[in-house]
């Protein structure tokens, strides 16, 4: 990333898991030295932005839907839109803290008013591309990515007018490993990159995120990065609301996001899912200050 200013959006809403408590995760990422951290770093930040819920929701509930606050996580995520779709224009980094993965939505649906092909790597256990037809759980968080593609009853224009579809082939899934039926047919079949735990395991996560790099950054006009904490393993991040064993390692977590600083292509990120309630001794919201100071240039020596 370059040393343009960065933004920080706070983002307080858990509406979109299947349990509360990611509402918590902004003001605690916060409260654990993000800002001290990119400060030493050298970026001017600014991180007095908080979206809220509008008090009347305007978008009418679809009633025949069976997603659980699919008003709620629509509406928070066009107001999310119209926030980094400024920060964008005024040339700031938008870095985005959940909050649940549903407001990815709205981060996306924003950055495609400028970034026309934009590309994206998404760090998660899961693959959140689920659609209204398929999901298993009704949690708007397992379809964000969906929604993003187009491929959901949820169009990104009906979240930011003007917002258009993100192409599989600019998008890349690393850390998979709990995926349903729905899921795994349409990665098949899309053309969407996903790096598994298997690939990982096998390739090693530098090769990993190279490939990512080059494959979300060819023929795009950005990259944003949307890393789920539950990619890492849980030993590491446990205060997450969808945990699942065997995931990314504390290391390979930090080599990860210091490839992408290095790469200096990442456009901007967002770092969602963190739970505050479920955490131990504030364990992952710490390790999120840290990763994120990895994506901005954070060294060892
Ligand atoms: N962003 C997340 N943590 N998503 C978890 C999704 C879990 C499951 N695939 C579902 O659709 O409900
Ligand atoms: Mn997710
Ligand atoms: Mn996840």
């Amino acid at each position: 990333m370059g040393k343009s200013a960065i933004t920080v959006i706070s983002v307080p809403f858990g509406m979109g898991a299947g349990r509360p408590g990611s509402e918590m995760g902004p003001d605690h990422i916060l409260k654990f030295g993000l800002v001290k951290k990119l400060h030493q770093l050298g970026y001017e930040v600014s991180y007095d932005k908080r979206i809220l819920l509008p008090e009347h929701i305007e978008i009418a509930a679809n009633i025949s839907s069976p997603m659980k606050h699919e008003a709620e996580a629509i509406a928070i995520s066009s107001v999310l839109a119209r926030e980094v779709a400024d920060t964008v224009r005024q040339g700031g980094t938008p870095l985005i803290l959940g909050g649940d993965h549903s407001i990815s939505m709205g981060t996306l649906s924003g950055l495609t008013q400028h970034y026309r092909e934009l590309g994206v790597i998404w760090f998660d256990a899961h693959s959140d591309l689920n659609t209204e037809a398929t999901s298993p759980s009704g949690n708007m968080h397992g379809i964000s990515l969906a929604v993003a593609l187009g491929l959901a009853g949820i169009k990104p224009q009906e979240i930011a007018s003007g917002a258009v579809p993100i192409k599989p082939e600019h998008c890349v899934i690393i850390g998979a490993r709990d995926l349903d039926r729905g899921e795994k047919a349409f990665i098949r079949s899309c053309g969407i990159t996903c790096f598994t735990m298997h690939e990982i395991d096998r390739l090693g996560i530098e090769h990993v995120v190279n490939e990512a790099l080059r494959i979300a950054g060819d023929g795009t006009d950005g990259i944003h990065l949307s890393f789920d904490i539950d990619s890492v393993d849980p030993i590491e991040a446990p205060g997450t609301g969808t945990p699942v064993r065997g995931g990314v390692s504390y290391r390979e977590a930090h080599l990860a996001l210091e490839l992408m600083n290095e790469s200096g292509v990442i456009t901007s990120a967002d770092f969602v899912e963190v739970n505050p309630s479920l955490d131990h001794n504030n364990q992952t919201s710490k390790l999120v200050v840290d990763l994120i100071g990895s994506l901005f240039g954070s060294r060892i020596l």
